[in-house]
């Protein structure tokens, strides 16, 4: 099975390396394919762990490897590159842009590859119809429940055919009955575009979609639950 995501023993303090540490030798292999849930106490380092594994922050040691790739190694503007093309990000707060469409926001990470507008236009389509949202590509953000804009965020997510999604409590704003459909939505999808998921988040049901669930704490990463099965 294909390595997709590999971490070696990394460390993080705040305010430099003698300073607070947050993550202390936290270590985690995900083969493609496989869909985590990382659950911890407020304060841990969830969010942390995953602006590391983002490459929008740096650990203070340690190693992050994405498809072989060493992410730890490279500088702002090749993790940028990375972070573009392999990487597709939900979040609790959705995210979307309130002055562009709901098409022009799953577009958004087309363009910011180059893909050719001609190209966008087809794939596009095709994500909102696999999030059942096929009619609203006209409308706006404001327009839509928080669970529709949450389907058009796991759109956006996967338009670029990532190999890795991340999501940061994707379930935290919304009623019971969207975060199911959200959660069930991000399970189908991510399985269908063969994409490797990390999902952080408190709440245990939505942790149950996974297929491992991790807890982070003050010693590292354990693995909490075993494997479920399909
Ligand atoms: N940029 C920063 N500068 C200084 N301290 C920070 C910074 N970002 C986070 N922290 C601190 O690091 C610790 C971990 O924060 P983080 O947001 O990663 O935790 P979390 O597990 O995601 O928490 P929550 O579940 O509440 O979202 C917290 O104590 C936080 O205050």
């Amino acid at each position: 099975m294909l390595r997709l995501l590999s971490i070696h023993q990394l460390c993080k303090a705040y305010g430099g390396p003698q300073g607070r540490p947050v993550l202390r030798d936290v270590d985690l292999t995900l083969a493609a394919g496989d869909y985590v849930a990382i659950m911890g106490e407020s304060g841990t380092g969830k969010s942390t762990l995953l602006n590391l594994i983002a490459g929008l922050d740096t650990p203070d040691a340690g190693r992050i490897l994405l498809a072989g790739r060493e992410l730890t190694g490279m500088g702002e503007a090749e993790r940028t590159r990375l972070r573009r093309r392999s990487m597709g990000f939900v979040f609790q707060a959705f995210h979307l842009l309130p002055h562009l469409t709901v098409a022009q926001n799953v577009a958004l990470p087309l363009a910011l590859n180059q893909v050719p507008a001609s190209r966008r236009r087809a794939r596009v389509q095709a994500l909102l119809a696999a999030v059942g949202l096929a009619a609203r590509a006209d409308s706006y953000p404001r327009e839509l429940s928080g669970g529709q804009m949450q389907r058009v965020a796991v759109a956006r997510a996967l338009v670029h055919e990532p190999q890795l999604l991340l999501a940061d409590e994707p379930t935290g704003n919304l009623d019971q009955d969207s975060a199911a459909q959200v959660l069930e939505l991000l399970r189908r999808q991510v399985r269908e575009h063969g994409c490797t998921a990390i999902l952080v988040t408190h709440s245990r049901s939505a942790a149950a979609s996974a297929d491992r669930v991790y807890r982070l704490d003050a010693e590292g990463l354990h693995l909490q639950a075993p494997a479920r099965t399909p």
